[in-house]
């Protein structure tokens, strides 16, 4: 029997699609407290459609999603409301309130799920917006800012009610090398100093190789998952070419331990 005992994600049999098509079959996989965990795959296999169906924002079309061991595909409102509490989610582009300052879009989950105080999510709000490097932008709305300080501003509100796990979707996208590398340090930085669990959704081989533990990659002719396990073993030992061509990309960066290519 697997040894669910660590897990805080646990898929059985999803199926995901809309409409007529299918986008993905019989996903089984399962996510360990205090991982960095990847989902990759070419454009259009599904990872998006995926990380939609795991959050709620999509109902799956078959299948179970587990959070502690808790259905939450199956649960009532009730229980479905507590569990989403329990993580945050770093939406592509940041997805702030454009009308609202950095400090209100961060206290803004705070004031509809806490009984906190004012004041309380007032220091919340600045600590919050600290941990992400954006001490002193506080009062800038989102557009006064640049691309990669939103992103770090949506993760700060994806943290803002300390959740356990935190899915980011294409973190990357739209951001300078310099800039992508920064926010993977600050990713492991929010795994290490909280023991978050991070499920990334990403094709960014500088990122996949720099910070996932460990990863499953999707296929869209497969439908489904066509490899699991660690980047740099799974580009050093896999046979399938699928998943060699995908990550041993020309213009990827090197696989420590091996030469460039
Ligand atoms: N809202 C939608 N309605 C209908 N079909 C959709 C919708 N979103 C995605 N699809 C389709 O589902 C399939 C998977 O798309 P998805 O965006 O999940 O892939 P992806 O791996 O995230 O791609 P990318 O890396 O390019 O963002 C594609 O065929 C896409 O056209």
């Amino acid at each position: 029997m697997p040894d669910n005992s660590n897990s805080v994600i646990e898929v059985t049999g999803l199926e995901c699609g809309y409409d007529g098509q299918t986008v993905l079959k019989d996903v089984n996989f399962t996510v360990k407290r205090g991982e960095v965990f990847f989902i990759i795959g070419g454009s259009g296999c599904g990872k998006s459609t995926l990380l939609r169906n795991l959050v709620g924002l999509h109902a799956p079309r078959a299948g179970d999603v587990k959070f502690f061991g808790k259905s939450f595909t199956a649960s009532d409102l009730s229980t479905r409301r507590t569990l989403l509490k329990t993580f945050g989610v770093l939406y592509q582009g940041g997805a702030l309130w454009s009308s609202l300052t950095l400090r209100q879009n961060v206290a803004l989950p705070m004031e509809e799920h806490t009984a906190l105080s004012p004041r309380e999510i007032a220091e919340l709000t600045c600590l919050k917006l600290a941990q992400v490097g954006l001490t002193g932008f506080e009062d800038y709305y989102p557009a006064e800012i640049s691309g990669g300080m939103r992103k770090r501003a949506g993760l700060a509100r994806a943290l803002a009610l300390d959740p356990d796990i935190v899915f980011l979707d294409e973190p990357s996208a739209g951001l300078d090398p310099i800039t992508s590398r920064k926010l993977d340090e600050l990713v492991l930085q929010v795994r290490d100093s909280f023991g978050t669990t991070l499920v990334v959704v990403s094709h960014e081989l500088a990122s996949i190789f720099g910070i996932a533990d460990r990863v499953i990659m999707l296929d869209r002719g497969a439908q489904g998952i066509i490899a699991e396990g660690a980047p740099a073993t799974l580009a050093e030992s896999s046979r399938d070419p699928r998943v060699t061509e995908f990550l041993l990309r020309r213009d990827r960066v090197r696989v420590p331990g091996t030469p460039a290519v």
